[in-house]
């Protein structure tokens, strides 16, 4: 085929009319490319190999050129992508191609007759070490290092950002809440969660999920009372195009789709309509899941974690919650102590928090007396550990003291009065009297500061001007 016209044809109008100035063009670019190149060939509209050249038929392991002639493309460079630029009649202008463990950077064109009709396709090896092509390469790789680290951002949003040492706690019942929820980790059953709200539930499920084998897989987290109910299903196995009235006519995806291969954390389990603890039981037993509006059945590989802040059992009792899904979930249980019942930790996560909002706000790290410390281990924390943070956070923001004390939380904590009231009270009683003791308690940790004190008591200025203007020696603030 050398010095003969290689066929490839350039359009008239790039080279004016002379045929002589388009037949050098096309020799001289043939022989460049190669003698420069590593190898040459040229196949036949059937992808059979027309012709090679030596240097190429060398580099493939053939003793002759004559050996490949007639021979399917693909019998001679397995890897060869000749064949799709047969067909499609698109060149191939650069391209990395595997051939046994070298990589050769290839440049493949289609052949046409000059009515325009592919008839075969040429390809040369233009290096056959990639590392020519190292600046190219690296900056490649460079920029494919930024899409992943970004990536890897996105989907943090869906990884545990928590481990068991976030879990603080030193106590006798956080130690044993601990050892057994690194049991769990290594198990891959479902687990539940028992403990009032606050007490780290949740923090406990991406804990396990991070010591668990999935931890590389999505950590996905669904509130179920925070779901309406009439859109529990979608978000749970997702929806197909235009599944239901104003879904999104795309369909979306639900949390098992996303949790796949990872845990899937279902908070409030016991809100779960029945018709919808049916579904997720067969979920769990199939690790199936249909999409709402399609019928198609998904593969999923989730493992679920659930919690309870409510009494699961009572609500099987009364008919509330399925017994059969009951069971399915309770398979390893994992009960969370109150704060009251472990006050041993209050320090520490006390420690924690106080350090955690001066990262957050900039301001200079607080730090507690020991009577502080008394006046919170006196209180009977219905909200757990998430009302401790809060608490702290509200005596941080009103105090300007570099340590808080007792007087700093008593405004913020319900006295024993307003926590129990005595039997036979009236609640619109009880209701004035908290209130009355709620902004007089304000005000004093205020300093008198009515804005101040609105803003503590999470009212407007006006609504404390209303009620103190109506409640008999409220005026003294
Ligand atoms: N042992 C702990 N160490 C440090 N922080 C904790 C601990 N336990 C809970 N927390 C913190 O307390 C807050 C409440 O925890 P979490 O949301 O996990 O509770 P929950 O039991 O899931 O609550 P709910 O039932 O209301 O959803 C979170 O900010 C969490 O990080």
């Amino acid at each position: 085929m050398t010095g003969q016209d290689p066929s490839l044809k350039l359009g008239d109008h790039q080279f004016g009319a002379s045929g002589e100035i388009r037949r050098a063009v096309l020799r001289t670019l043939f022989q460049q490319m190669e003698s420069m190149g590593e190898g040459a060939i040229a196949v036949d509209a059937q992808a059979r190999v027309a012709w090679i050249n030596e240097k190429y038929a060398r580099k493939l392991g053939l003793a002759t050129t004559a050996e490949a002639i007639g021979r399917e493309i693909e019998q001679i460079i397995p890897n060869s992508l000749m064949r799709q630029v047969v067909q499609t009649g698109e060149p191939v202008l650069l391209d990395i191609m595997e051939f046994g463990a070298e990589q050769l950077v290839v440049t493949r064109m289609p052949l046409t007759d000059t009515a325009g009709a592919v008839v075969g396709a040429v390809g040369f090896v233009v290096y056959d070490r990639v590392h020519y092509l190292k600046p190219l390469v690296a900056k490649f790789e460079h920029l494919h290092q930024e899409l992943e680290s970004a990536r890897r951002h996105v989907a943090e949003g869906r990884h545990a950002r928590y481990t068991f040492a976030s879990v603080v706690g030193a106590s006798p019942a956080c130690v044993e809440l601990k050892r057994q929820a690194r049991r769990a980790a290594q198990l891959d059953a479902t687990v539940l969660l028992l403990g009032e709200t606050g007490t780290g539930k949740e923090l406990l499920a991406h804990a396990i999920h991070a010591a668990s084998p999935r931890n590389l897989k999505p950590f996905v987290a669904l509130n179920i009372a925070a779901v309406p109910e009439s859109l529990l299903e979608a978000e749970f196995f997702g929806a197909a195009p235009g599944a239901y009235t104003g879904a999104d006519r795309r369909g979306r995806d639900g949390k098992f789709k996303l949790a796949d291969g990872g845990t899937l954390f279902l908070d409030e389990v016991g809100d779960m309509p029945l018709n919808v603890q049916a579904k997720l039981l067969r979920v769990l037993q199939e690790q199936e899941i249909e999409p709402l509006g399609s019928n198609r059945l998904l593969r999923v590989d989730v493992r679920v974690i659930a919690a309870t802040s409510v009494d699961l059992e009572a609500q099987v009792r009364q008919g509330r919650f399925r017994a059969d899904l009951y069971y399915r979930l309770n398979v390893l249980s994992i009960a969370l102590p109150p704060l009251r019942d472990r006050l041993q930790d209050l320090a520490a996560l006390v420690e924690l928090f106080l350090a955690q909002i001066s990262e957050r706000s900039g301001l200079p790290q607080r730090e507690i007396t020991e009577q502080g410390l008394a006046a919170l281990a006196g209180h009977g924390w219905p909200g757990n550990i998430r009302e401790l943070r809060n608490v702290l956070e509200k005596a941080v923001m009103l105090s300007e003291e570099r340590r808080l004390d007792a007087a700093d939380f008593r405004p913020l904590l319900p006295t024993a009065a307003t926590a129990a009231p005595a039997a036979g009270h009236l609640l619109a009683d009880a209701v004035v009297e908290a209130e009355r003791d709620a902004i007089q308690a304000a005000l004093a940790a205020a300093g008198g500061n009515r804005s101040k004190a609105a803003q503590l008591l999470g009212i407007s200025r006006a609504t404390l001007y209303e009620k103190l203007a109506r409640s008999p020696g409220g005026q003294t603030g």
